[in-house]
């Protein structure tokens, strides 16, 4: 029998034991975790007549089902419904404030969401006012969770569409923002045809303004997408960036030989922010288990969990380690990993996310590791 198989029978994580863990999450879109009951209202309080059904359970698995297309591009076009739902000051005050409950009831402790704001102006609001509405329900789930006992940080980073032409003005309001809850800022949309190259305004401006930026690449698209955020715009984490391991060969005795860019992104610690199921959707990853993620962590890359969109993915950070720790048997000490790569590369000053990892993240692992044992 193998060492992997043993190690995964001896430390068979479940769900709800992850579910405890001081967690953090870096890629998760606002308008990809809406609660499907919240749609189903708010679509009946704004009178938006496009949603496939009215029930809650039913849309659930139509979003998932309607995600998992192979096509990025068909992803991405579920978010027309949940877009078209929050597009006034209280949907969107109410979105971030359920996105923050959530998280946190799944044992999150920092996480970083980000959304587009000029996706949000067709009911009158102007981009400061969808920034303010999303910090103050990011305020307000906060508060809520400190209520029921669960203490989580929420930043936001804010997104430019990599099809339109608005990233410096978003640029400028991350900036703006930055110390009132904007840690960043991050561009998205579809990947092939709209290279990174095309928003360096936007890119140079943060550079200049100390700001911090993470970039879509690598997703749909491969080497060169990557090779262009890095090199060309400077990113300082790759959402994604799933398709590095086009730069690595492996033989057939296991050994891996890194090609320059690869390792680039391992020399340099570049975070990559890896959100297994929606690699599966999308067609970035052929199935969990065959996710590069398993290469990638063996080779030490500095490796992050995500979730990328709940809802279109149905699921949960917890879920996504769930089924990490199923298809590569993952113990506490490879979440424990994960998680500190994770507050590692959080756009958050270096004493605070310090402080998180030394006051909670270890703290709260070594009680689990402790209890399970
Ligand atoms: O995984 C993704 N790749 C590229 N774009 C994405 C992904 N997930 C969500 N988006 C887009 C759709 C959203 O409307 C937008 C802002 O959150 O970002
Ligand atoms: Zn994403």
């Amino acid at each position: 029998m193998s060492s992997g198989i043993l190690r995964r029978m001896s430390h068979q994580l479940t769900l709800d034991q992850i579910r405890r863990a001081p967690k953090v999450l870096l890629h998760d879109h606002l308008d990809g975790g809406l609660r499907p009951a919240t749609i189903v209202e708010l679509a009946d309080a704004v009178g938006y007549q496009g949603l496939p059904t009215k029930d809650p359970d039913e849309l659930a698995v139509w979003f998932a089902e309607a995600a998992h297309s192979g096509s990025l591009e068909r992803y991405l076009e579920t978010f027309g419904h949940t877009v078209a739902v929050m597009q006034t000051r209280d949907a969107l005050v109410r979105v971030a404030a359920e996105c923050a409950e959530d998280l946190a009831a799944d044992g999150i402790v920092y996480a970083e969401v980000r959304y587009a704001p000029e996706q949000h102006l067709e009911g009158g609001l102007d981009l400061d006012e969808v920034i303010l509405a999303v910090q103050e329900g990011f305020r307000l789930g906060e508060e809520r969770a400190a209520a029921q006992g669960r203490s989580i940080r929420m930043g936001t980073l804010l997104t430019a569409m990599r099809h339109a032409a608005r990233s410096r003005e978003i640029a400028e309001l991350a900036v703006r923002y930055r110390d009132h809850g904007v840690a960043g800022f991050d561009i998205a949309g579809a990947e092939a045809g709209h290279p990174p190259t095309r928003h360096l305004d936007a890119f140079e401006y943060l550079r200049r303004e100390n700001a911090h930026f993470t970039i879509h690449a690598g997703e749909a698209f491969g080497l060169p997408s990557i090779w262009e955020a890095l090199q060309w715009c400077g990113a300082d984490r790759l959402g994604h960036g799933v398709r590095i391991v086009d730069d690595i060969e492996t033989d057939t005795e296991g050994v891996s030989r890194l090609g320059r860019l690869a390792n680039y992104v391992r020399d340099k610690r570049v975070p990559l922010e890896m959100c297994p199921t929606s690699n599966v959707q999308t067609g970035a990853a052929a199935s969990i288990e065959k996710h590069p993620i398993g290469l990638l962590r063996q080779l030490r890359f500095r490796v992050t969990v995500n979730t990328d969109n709940r809802l279109q993915s149905a699921t949960t950070l917890s879920e996504e380690f769930a089924k990490l720790a199923d298809a590569f048997g993952y113990d506490w000490d490879d979440l424990q990993w994960f998680t500190v790569n994770a507050m590692k590369s959080a756009f958050l000053p270096f004493d605070e996310r310090l402080a998180l990892i030394n006051g909670q993240i270890k703290p709260g692992f070594a009680r689990l590791k402790w209890a399970t044992e």
